[in-house]
């Protein structure tokens, strides 16, 4: 287990900027809080640095302006230092009185905050409160950070509710900045008419900052016909999946079913597929020497997706294999970076994964949000009454044959099944996950091509959070957000609804918190509400950071049932309707529009 591992991107990751701002008046003012004001932005680094990790496993790096900023000269210096260091998220600090536009960062695509010290001693809430309010007119959004307590002057401790402003809107920054200049490798186009994969290039150009790369899925069979792959690592790939990867039940019909050899040739092309798929998406400097030089480059993906269904996949083995090894933490090369890869191109998905990685450096699950069991149903066709928190029923999310090996839960914390950032999961972790996991024989009916789909069943207990971001005509992209937990079922219940679906797919049970209002009156109408055939599914109640960093990229958010208390956005918002938050979050984004224009 490595602690961290060299960006597959290109380019620097972003680093957070902090800014002290201080009240410029010399012969007396200005002199008593240098000190003072320097210390507050040290501060705020290292506790940040010391809390945040990229998602390479790499801290997460601070500058701090040369000087307090007390007037625009000093701003000036500063933003000039930031864009020489590669700052993508700006905190502004003070704890005292300081001159509102004179000092703001102006800055339109960094994400901003600004932490005001509640003293008394100078008045750093007043400044905090003139600087939002330019913010406000100028429309730089910027969100304000007060603690609820006064502290006093020389106390240099960061309070809890300061800290989670702070590690809330930071997380969210990170993950605009490092999405920022990268790209959607769109491999094919749309799958069986799914909306999600039809890529919009116009929503990753101006909400997101990215591009899309569209690569036709002949360049796979090309590859694949004209081997460019690393040989050696094929062989390395091939005598790993022999001996971890265990085949499971064929449930084709007999006469559907692949002769040995011909299974044995699946196993070899679906190897050759994850190796090219991921060639595609960050490039591979063996290429290189094998004399591709071209292809060595890849194409800078952060995220990407494979149509497979049905051109490929009606010809050559599926991806379900590829797509369930690429996101998960780890192959035959150890622990490693999770990629953000979605099944059919549902590119919709695959940037909800996106979103869910960069707020949690964790892998993410892919799923159809396929069927809500009512506690009725489930009686009716096993005889079992649910108790606990499948009591009001549940939903079944399966994908259709791929998902992170991460979501078996066979990794723990504290003893309880989770998910983890690849630098935190030990190797009798990996193990346990690739036992949880058997690869049956895809359903030849809906696969004539054949290929392997990922098996197994999550375990319960894990805190889950998913998303769906969906495009929606004369509004945009809007998100939708349920927090909730995996369930396990009586065995023999999992065993009745599991297998009258198709039991070679990966399942999770999935509960939402529901609240009684709206949406979330209950399972069912989580699940009516839903915006899409799939879900992106993240390990943890990550819903109150996906909302800070919808409301970053103006995306507003149609349900969610994060408490309000945790919720946290730019200080216009509020001024949008502060008696009416969703309504607000709605006209908020459409006056300030896409982050990238
Ligand atoms: C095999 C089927 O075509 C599935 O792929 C289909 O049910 C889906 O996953 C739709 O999202
Ligand atoms: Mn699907």
């Amino acid at each position: 287990m490595s602690a961290s591992v060299k960006s597959p991107w290109i380019g620097r990751l972003p680093k957070i900027g902090i800014r002290p701002a201080i009240d410029g008046r010399r012969r007396g003012v200005r002199e008593s809080l240098d000190g003072q004001v320097m210390a507050m932005a040290r501060n705020a680094a290292e506790f940040l640095s010391s809390r945040l990790k990229h998602p390479t496993g790499e801290p997460v790096q601070c500058v701090v302006a040369d000087t307090c900023i007390g007037g625009v000269a000093e701003a000036a210096a500063c933003a000039d230092k930031f864009a020489r260091e590669g700052v993508g998220v700006s905190l502004t600090v003070t704890p005292c009185w300081c001159y509102g536009s004179e000092t703001m960062d102006m800055d339109p695509l960094i994400p901003k905050a600004v932490w005001g010290f509640n003293g008394t001693e100078r008045p750093g809430a007043v400044y905090l409160a003139a600087v939002l309010a330019a913010h406000n007119q100028k429309g730089l959004p910027a969100f304000g950070i007060y603690g609820r307590e006064v502290q006093d002057a020389g106390d240099s401790t960061i309070p809890d509710d300061v800290q989670e402003k702070l590690l809330r809107f930071a997380r969210a920054g990170l993950a605009v900045a490092t999405m920022r200049g990268k790209s959607y490798l769109s491999l094919g186009g749309v799958s069986m008419g799914i909306a999600g994969s039809i890529v919009d290039q116009p929503l990753f150009e101006r909400h997101l900052g990215m591009r899309v790369e569209c690569v036709d899925m002949s360049e796979v069979a090309r590859r694949i016909d004209e081997e460019i792959y690393d040989p050696d690592e094929f062989e390395k790939a091939l005598a790993w999946v022999g001996a971890h990867c265990k085949e499971g039940k064929d449930y084709n019909p007999p006469a559907a079913r692949k002769s040995a050899e011909a299974k044995a040739a699946d196993w070899r092309t679906v190897v050759k597929m994850t190796l090219i798929f991921r060639d595609l998406m960050i490039g591979n400097p063996r290429l290189a020497e094998l004399g591709y030089g071209e292809e060595a480059l890849g194409r800078n993906a952060i995220a990407g997706g494979f149509q497979g269904q049905r051109a490929w996949t009606d010809h050559a083995p599926n991806g379900d294999f590829s797509e369930a090894i690429l996101t998960s933490s780890f192959d035959w090369n150890g622990v490693r970076m999770p990629f953000q890869f979605a099944t059919e191109n549902d590119c919709l998905n695959g940037v909800g994964m996106l979103l869910g990685y960069l707020l949690t450096n964790t892998a993410q699950l892919f799923a159809d949000v396929r069927t809500f069991w009512s506690a009725e149903a489930v009686k009716r066709v096993t005889g079992a009454t649910l108790e606990g928190r499948a009591a009001g029923g549940f939903i079944h999310l399966i994908n259709s044959g791929a998902a992170t090996l991460d979501g078996s839960g066979e990794q723990t914390r504290d003893g309880k099944p989770a998910m983890k950032p690849f630098w935190e999961i030990a190797p009798e972790e990996v193990d346990r996950c690739l036992k949880a996991t058997t690869w049956p024989a895809a359903v030849s009916e809906y696969f004539r091509g054949g290929g392997y789909s990922s098996c197994y069943l999550s375990k319960g207990g894990m805190p889950m959070t998913m998303n769906r971001l969906s495009l929606v005509h004369g509004v945009g992209p809007v998100l939708q957000i349920a927090e909730g937990w995996s369930i396990d079922l009586p065995p023999a219940v999992h065993e009745v609804l599991n297998e009258r679906t198709n039991p070679t797919w990966p399942t999770t049970w999935f509960v939402p918190n529901t609240t009684g209002e709206g949406p979330f009156a209950d399972v069912y109408s989580v699940m009516a509400n839903w915006s899409a055939n799939h879900g992106a599914i993240s390990y943890g109640h990550i819903g109150a950071d996906l909302v800070t960093l919808a409301s970053m990229l103006r995306i507003p958010v149609a349900m969610h049932n994060v408490p309000p208390e945790r919720l946290f956005r730019p200080s216009a918002w509020g001024l949008f309707g502060a008696l009416e938050p969703q309504a607000a979050d709605y006209r908020a984004c459409t006056s300030f529009g896409p982050l990238y224009g």
